[in-house]
């Protein structure tokens, strides 16, 4: 492993991210907050995904961040977590949160993911995106209860598009996320991930997960749209963005060969301001 990147480094990434546009819009103490939120899952996830690591290292250093939140929220030297004291202190951002975001990881580390069954993608993807969701909540103000189930539905539905956009990526590097149930109705063999990434029969699985991740977008947006307290720019430029990406997979499905879509800049910039009138 490449030892432990910078905050620079980790905000350089962030700067990266379709979601950069999104965070940007936020005044500065939050935008602060939402930087330092998503280098923290950046950092995490950098472990998760370290290919050239091997897994009891890279789940020592999961541990080490573990401890290191918790050191953090017991008043103790937070090491690594130093850059979170802020935002945990100011906004009232949740320890547990930030342990089921490193759990979530941890199941990428403990083995790869192959074609989980519905219940532990559902479990991966509260603790990797709607746990990101629920610290993100309490940075935009939002109210308690509104927040976790804008984070239960967002989180799953970014995640689960996520998930469709890097099949190709995802396998390539030993992973499936679509689960069981949808590639067995859907007809594919489970025999590795190269040999599922290259079934056609993948674009009935993906479309039914497709569907779930509607849902999932049906829902968050329902909260959105009831106009709830809070900073509600940044969840409506994520579901606009990556709702975007699903649709644009719909529409090519997921047949290989596949070619990987992406939103360009110039769409990205007037959705913002289309929702910078309307928010
Ligand atoms: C309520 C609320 C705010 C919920 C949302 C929570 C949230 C931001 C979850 C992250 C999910 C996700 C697919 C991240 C990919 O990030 P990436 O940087 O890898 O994305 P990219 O590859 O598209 O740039």
């Amino acid at each position: 492993m490449s030892g432990a990147p910078s905050l620079e480094e980790l905000k350089a990434k962030v700067a990266g991210s379709s979601f950069y546009v999104a965070l940007r819009a936020l005044p500065p103490q939050e935008r602060e907050a939402m930087f330092a939120v998503y280098a923290f899952c950046r950092a995490v996830d950098d472990i998760a995904d370290d290919q050239q690591g091997a897994r009891p290292e890279r789940a020592a250093a999961l541990a080490s961040w573990r401890e290191d939140i918790d050191a953090l929220y017991a008043g103790g030297d937070p090491g690594q977590a130093a850059f979170l004291a802020d935002p945990v202190a100011r906004f009232g951002l949740v320890r547990e949160d930030f342990h089921a975001v490193i759990d979530g990881m941890a199941m990428d580390v403990e083995r790869d993911m192959r074609w989980p069954d519905a219940a532990t993608l559902d479990l991966y993807c509260d603790r990797v995106a709607s746990a990101v969701g629920r610290l993100s909540v309490r940075v935009f103000g939002m109210e308690e209860e509104t927040g976790i189930a804008l984070s239960r539905h967002l989180g799953r539905a970014l995640q689960l598009t996520n998930i469709l956009r890097d099949i190709d990526e995802d396998a390539a590097i030993g992973r499936v996320y679509l689960p069981e149930e949808h590639l067995v109705g859907a007809g594919v063999a489970l025999i590795s991930p190269a040999e599922v990434a290259a079934d056609p029969r993948v674009d009935a699985a993906a479309r039914a997960l497709a569907k779930e991740a509607h849902a999932h977008y049906r829902a968050a947006e329902a909260i959105l749209a009831a106009r709830p307290r809070g900073l509600l720019i940044a969840p409506r430029m994520m579901a606009a963005v990556y709702g975007r990406i699903l649709e644009r997979l719909e529409a090519t499905g997921w047949r290989p060969p596949r070619t990987r879509v992406r939103v360009n800049k110039a769409a990205l910039v007037w959705t913002f301001m289309k929702l910078r009138l309307t928010s």
